[in-house]
């Protein structure tokens, strides 16, 4: 069994302070440390009323014999070209994707003295505070976040798991097993769209570490001044996120433009972090994307980070390396704990790990 791993001194996460939550209640003033209108303004976003279709894989296509190949083909050319799709027809249980969502809703409406019980430590990772942020700019996210780790479960901080709600714990366990499932089978057809083994592309995920956020963007109707969340890829292998209402604010970056993701009812936001980057040989991509807050009504999101290694290695699987008929490796190998906290260090300096393994 691997040791209890412990960043806490590579992370900073600021506390939600009794100012930082009356700015939220009534964003009229907003306090400096959150404007930052020159990030905001920085890369076009596509506008409503051009048309364009971000891509939207249908589960119950996957796994229809008839319709399978023409979806996995859809579903290989979303995870390289975009980095991100809609799932559609997911199958998880809607009252487990309710639970979860009702105890997220719940939490987030609790006064702050009570979320304040589960608050950031020091230099903590876990807890409920601001997301990550940047030592150099001094700027913060315009959200509140809690962020767990939810697998194997002897990894859990059980101090940093909400009491109230008291469906919280249930309802975050549940779900975590449920999403456990549906990555597994998205790899699936992940595997079969790269010609690999299933195997060795399930085995990289298998009984690895799963952590999850929710996070509560509070609307701001002066949208050009806050980020609700700071631009990033993610830095794990699989990233599975659900809205809790129909509020957008998602943004993708392709070809140096910002796409808002347009959520369709009942969909999972599926997206390629990093390590799957690596492991595809970047055949997949990790895509740059980031949160605006929406002018008038708040927006909740729950996200699963399914983390992934090989034999204990970040690197590309071996099966699609030149040795097996592949393509030479586009990425160094790196011990997964090595690439942890690297990936840490540089996103609290807006850097992307990931670029320093390049071959
Ligand atoms: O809430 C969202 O839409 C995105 C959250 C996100 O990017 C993250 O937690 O990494
Ligand atoms: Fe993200």
């Amino acid at each position: 069994m691997a040791e209890a791993r412990n960043y806490d001194s590579i992370v900073n996460r600021n506390e939600i302070t009794d100012a930082a939550a009356s700015a939220f209640a009534n964003p009229e003033q907003i306090p400096e440390k959150y404007v930052r209108t020159e990030e905001v303004l920085d890369g076009v976003v596509v506008g409503e009323d051009e048309r364009y279709e971000l891509p939207v894989v249908d589960m119950a296509r996957l796994l229809d014999p008839e319709l399978s190949a023409s979806e996995i083909a859809k579903l290989g050319d979303a995870c390289r070209n975009w980095g991100f799709f809609q799932l559609t027809n997911h199958g998880v249980d809607e009252e487990v994707v309710q639970r979860m969502k009702d105890s997220t809703v719940q939490f987030f409406s609790l006064p702050l003295e009570s979320k304040a019980k589960v608050a950031v430590r020091g230099n903590g990772f876990e807890g409920f505070g601001h997301h990550y942020s940047r030592a150099s700019s001094g700027k913060l996210d315009w959200a509140e976040s809690m962020i767990l780790v939810t697998q194997p479960v002897h990894d859990r901080n059980m101090e940093m798991w909400p009491t109230n709600p008291p469906t919280f714990r249930d309802a975050l366990e549940v779900y975590s097993v449920e999403m456990i499932d549906l990555a597994m089978k998205l790899l699936g057809f992940m595997a079969a769209d790269l010609g690999v083994e299933q195997e060795a592309l399930l085995d990289a995920f298998t009984g690895k570490r799963q952590s999850m956020a929710i996070h509560s963007y509070p609307p701001c109707r002066h949208r050009e001044k806050v980020m609700g969340i700071t631009p990033h890829t993610d830095g794990l292998g699989l990233t599975l996120l659900l809205h809790v209402d129909d509020t957008p604010g998602l943004q993708i970056r392709k070809d140096g433009r910002w796409f808002p993701v347009r959520p369709l009812p009942g969909a999972f936001v599926v997206n390629v972090a990093d390590i799957l980057d690596v492991l595809t040989n970047g055949a997949y991509a990790s895509v740059e994307h980031r949160v605006l807050p929406d002018a008038e009504r708040g927006r909740t999101t729950v996200v699963i980070f399914q983390e992934a290694s090989v034999g204990g290695l970040v690197a590309p699987l071996p099966g699609l390396l030149l040795e097996e008929g592949g393509a030479h490796a586009r990425y160094r190998s790196i011990e997964i704990e090595e690439y942890i906290k690297g990936n840490f260090n540089a996103l609290e300096h807006g850097t992307r790990f990931i670029e320093s393994l390049r071959i």
